[in-house]
């Protein structure tokens, strides 16, 4: 099996340089040497403590922003540097859910438009809308509405819709189900596996929560001051941690 998303060697922010550019001073990357696999149809979690880098790592793997050295290759090809065609076909094929459903939706836009947001003007546009709506269980009649009218697990739901529907291969999730109650939680969170079934979806899945990490991910990536420090097989990384980091995540469950 070939791996459909990979980070080589990725290093990032190695210099404060957006404070203090005469400066140029030299401080601790936030990112260091990362390398790892996510395979296609897979889930690859992340754990690690606060401020590891987790989120960082997130918006690095969905191509927002390119690392200062080391690629991110999308089925072989470098987000940073392949040439503009092919970039502009990877793009929609990787895409972000973030954690705050209420933050992550403009209260102006109506769902038709967030969710139809991603796509160019096409003529199976609206059509395009409510598939995806449908897919994660909200109705046509809905579209018309603001993200205000909806709850937590809803606007999270609109949120994976506009994800899915550029069709994406890597779907990459920030603490996504973190701000929901814990029985909404369960419901996306089989959302989300159901869509990985249907579309042979490939996650990147951070969380806090290790028993989230344990019902979704296949093999899981442990961050630690910006390191990956161990990494390997789901139950291999959860049942006997080798690393300090990593035990120390298991007996807080920070
Ligand atoms: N824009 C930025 N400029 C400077 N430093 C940053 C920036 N964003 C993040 N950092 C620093 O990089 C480190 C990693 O942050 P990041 O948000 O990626 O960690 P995290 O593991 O997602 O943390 P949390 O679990 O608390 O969300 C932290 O030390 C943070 O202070």
């Amino acid at each position: 099996m070939s791996p459909i998303l990979q980070a080589r060697a990725v290093t990032y922010g190695k210099m404060d340089r957006h404070i203090f550019p005469f400066l140029r001073r030299e401080s601790s990357p936030i990112l260091k040497e990362i390398s790892l696999d996510l395979q296609e149809g897979q889930t690859l979690g992340i754990i690690g403590a606060s401020g590891s880098g987790k989120s960082t790592l997130c918006r690095i793997l969905s191509g927002l922003v390119a690392p200062d050295e080391g690629q991110v290759l999308y089925q072989g090809q470098d987000l940073a540097t392949a040439p503009v065609q092919v970039r502009k076909e990877i793009r929609p094929a990787i895409q972000m859910i973030f954690q705050d459903p209420y933050g992550a939706l403009d209260p102006r836009q109506t769902v038709r438009d967030i969710v139809g947001e991603p796509l160019d003007p096409a003529p199976d546009r609206d059509a395009r809308i409510l598939t995806a709506l449908k897919e994660v269980g909200l109705s046509a009649d809905m579209a018309d509405r603001y993200p205000r009218a909806f709850s937590g697990g809803q606007r999270q739901r609109i949120a994976i819709a506009r994800a899915l529907i550029t069709r994406p291969s890597v779907i990459i999730a920030d603490e996504a189900v973190s701000a929901l109650d814990v029985s909404t939680q369960a419901i996306v969170l089989n959302l989300l596996l159901d869509l990985r079934q249907r579309h042979g979806l490939a996650y990147v899945f951070v969380s806090h929560d290790l028993a989230v990490i344990r019902h979704l991910s296949h093999h899981i990536a442990v961050l630690d001051q910006g390191r990956i420090v161990e990494s390997g097989p789901a139950s291999d990384i959860l049942d006997t941690p080798t690393q300090p980091a990593t035990k120390a995540l298991l007996e807080n469950t920070y």
